[in-house]
């Protein structure tokens, strides 16, 4: 019988009553009902685990009768959903990014998402205010919370971008060829024919007569025909649109000048501190240049957040491209920014780039996320092109960490939609690759230095190889901060990753992790302990099958004194 969790809270407080001590299934021997939810004593584990009162699991109070207890794994109801429906070979390892806007963000579209699978919810600091970003952050933890979903939260910044604040129309304008614009940074009231206004005061500086002005990486063409002050008078070279925020950008001699703006702007350090107080789980930082910037910011949450909050780089300029390895070792993961990127270099480079990010993240552990595009024609339409569903394939194919919406679930009528054709093709492509068993080539450099690490990095190595050969269904990692989760996910495992932690941003992190399911749990010092009640618990939930393989490594140390990993690969048959 399945029962909601205002009638699981009342019938424990009707039976607890009458009986103090329950006996019941699986281990768990009593259960009391307190203010934060019910909370429960193993007898196996003789460890107080606390259960949500809300999230779903099964256990049979016996001799009272059938009944559907609330046994929290801190494993996502989507996971749950699919792991019961299509068991471990259905799990999904490409990680889901959702950019949140105005057409997804009521409490219902969330949700939506969250059913369709979206991993990590996406909040573009360039739009809107803060009360809409808070708005949306506290309905997304309140899914977690009320409906056992795990949806992790970014912020990404502004940057020091130049782009359009006003061109005088709602929609975009049409600049011809031959026609002179003014561009200023003065405010003016209603519209100026032929009058652009850009965000930032520093527009023009440094910028000279016949140097280029190019809109959106290429949407149209200006070449400077005057300075008036700090305006600029231009004249269309190339014909093309102008968008409400057109990204602006000069060039001279075929190169591009830089205006000297800091990676992370005083309003990005705002939107920061917002992130921290708001408990978001990752800072996706705009126009990377290089590790400065991410060091500095690594610092500063180091120093002002409670939590671990991870630091994405994103690379979306060529000067990023020449500190490539400085940038991916400094950051906890990467975004390829394929839309700004594409302003900087070539687009017919930009496939290239791409699958060489990927490979550096790869050999380096950091997650990679591929942004932009990808199913940009669903802004309007409710189908993909046939060209953007072999994009999406060759991102899963390139074994990237993420995929990313942007415009398609921020603007677009068919974001839902949008989000099941990632989820679709990511399922085909990786069944291809499953059956290629590619990561069996893959060639990994050596990461660590100090002998643990290096220990964990062989294990890691060589359980995946073990579990690929064996054909193994699941992978279970007991681990701390993530570690080895991280190590095996860099191995790309044919079984799932299932990654037992009781550190709960480790969780919210691997959530960007390909083929890491994060579950949280209580873990004790005693490893036996921990594997028969998470085996126990899983079985329970009618999520594995008798006869299912597990292979099982940890990075948990008795004392936490020392960092020497648990040195050992087990392989068990669930009976
Ligand atoms: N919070 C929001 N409020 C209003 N519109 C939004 C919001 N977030 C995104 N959008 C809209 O969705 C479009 C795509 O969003 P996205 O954030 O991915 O833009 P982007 O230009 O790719 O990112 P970036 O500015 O980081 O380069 C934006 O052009 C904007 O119109
Ligand atoms: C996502 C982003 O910032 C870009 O593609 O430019
Ligand atoms: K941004
Ligand atoms: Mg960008």
């Amino acid at each position: 019988m399945a029962v909601s969790s205002d009638s699981i809270l009342r019938f424990h407080q009707k039976i607890f009553a009458k009986h103090p001590i329950l006996e019941l299934e699986n281990g768990v021997s009593r259960i009391a009902v307190g203010a934060g939810g019910v909370s429960c004593s193993t007898r196996k584990l003789r460890s107080k685990a606390r259960i949500g009162a809300k999230a779903v699991a099964e256990a049979r109070v016996k001799g009272l009768e059938s009944f559907e207890v609330n046994l929290d794994l801190g494993l996502d109801a989507v996971a749950e959903k699919k792991l019961r429906e299509k068991g471990f070979s259905g799990m999904r390892k490409t990680k889901l990014v959702c950019t949140i806007g105005p057409a997804c963000c009521s409490l219902e579209d969330l949700e939506r998402l969250a059913r369709g699978g979206m991993n990590v919810a996406r909040l573009n600091m360039c739009h809107n205010t803060k009360e809409w970003h808070r708005d949306v952050i506290k309905k997304i933890k309140r899914l977690n919370e009320e409906k056992g979903f795990c949806v992790s939260v970014m912020i990404d910044t502004e940057g020091s971008q130049i782009h359009v604040v006003d061109h005088g129309a709602p929609s975009s304008l049409k600049a011809e060829e031959g026609s002179v614009w003014v561009f200023t940074a003065q405010k003016f009231e209603g519209s100026l024919p032929f009058t652009i206004r850009a965000n930032y005061e520093g527009f023009s500086e440094g910028i000279m007569v016949g140097d280029e002005l190019i809109i959106d990486g290429g949407m149209a063409s200006f070449q400077v025909v005057e300075r008036m002050g700090n305006d600029l008078r231009c004249k269309c070279t190339d014909p093309g649109l102008l968008l409400p925020r057109a990204k602006l950008s000069f060039w001279r001699d075929g190169k591009l000048s830089h205006q000297g703006l800091p990676t992370i702007s005083e309003k990005d350090w705002a939107d920061i501190d917002f992130g921290i107080s708001e408990g978001v789980d990752f800072v996706a930082v705009s126009f990377v240049n290089d590790a400065e910037p991410i060091k500095h910011l690594k610092n500063h949450l180091s120093t002002k957040a409670s939590r671990s909050i991870r630091v994405l780089a994103k690379i979306e300029s060529l000067e990023s491209l020449r500190k490539l390895e400085e940038i991916v070792e400094a950051s906890d993961g990467i975004m390829v920014a394929r839309g700004d990127l594409g302003v900087e270099v070539p687009l017919e480079q930009i496939p290239a780039v791409q699958e060489e990010i990927t490979r550096i993240c790869r050999q380096l552990n950091k997650p990679v996320i591929i942004a932009s595009q990808l199913l940009e024609s669903m802004v309007e339409y409710p189908t993909p092109t046939r060209a953007e569903v072999a994009d999406v394939s060759e991102a899963v194919r390139q074994s990237a960490d993420a995929m990313m919406l942007s415009g398609e679930s921020a603007i677009g009528s068919y974001g839902e939609k949008a989000l099941s054709v990632l989820r679709m093709v990511s399922n085909r492509m990786e069944l291809q690759c499953h059956e290629e068993n590619r990561q069996n080539a893959l060639h990994q450099p050596c990461l660590g230095v100090s002998l643990p690490d290096r220990i964990s990095e062989e294990i890691c190595n060589s359980a995946v190889e073990m579990a690929n050969n064996l054909g193994i269904d699941a992978i279970f990692v007991y681990t701390k901060h993530g570690e080895m989760a991280s190590l095996l996910s860099r191995n790309r495992p044919n079984p799932p990753i299932f990654a037992f932690t009781d550190d709960n941003d480790a969780r919210m992190a691997l959530n960007l992790q390909w083929g890491v399911i994060p579950i949280l749990v209580d873990l004790s010092d005693d490893m036996e302990s921990n594997i028969s009640k998470t085996t126990d618990l899983i079985k329970s939930k009618g999520m594995m099958k008798d006869g299912s393989s597990v292979l099982i490594v940890s990075d948990l140390t008795p004392s936490c004194a020392t960092r020497t990993a648990f040195q050992s690969i087990q392989v068990k048959t669930i009976v």
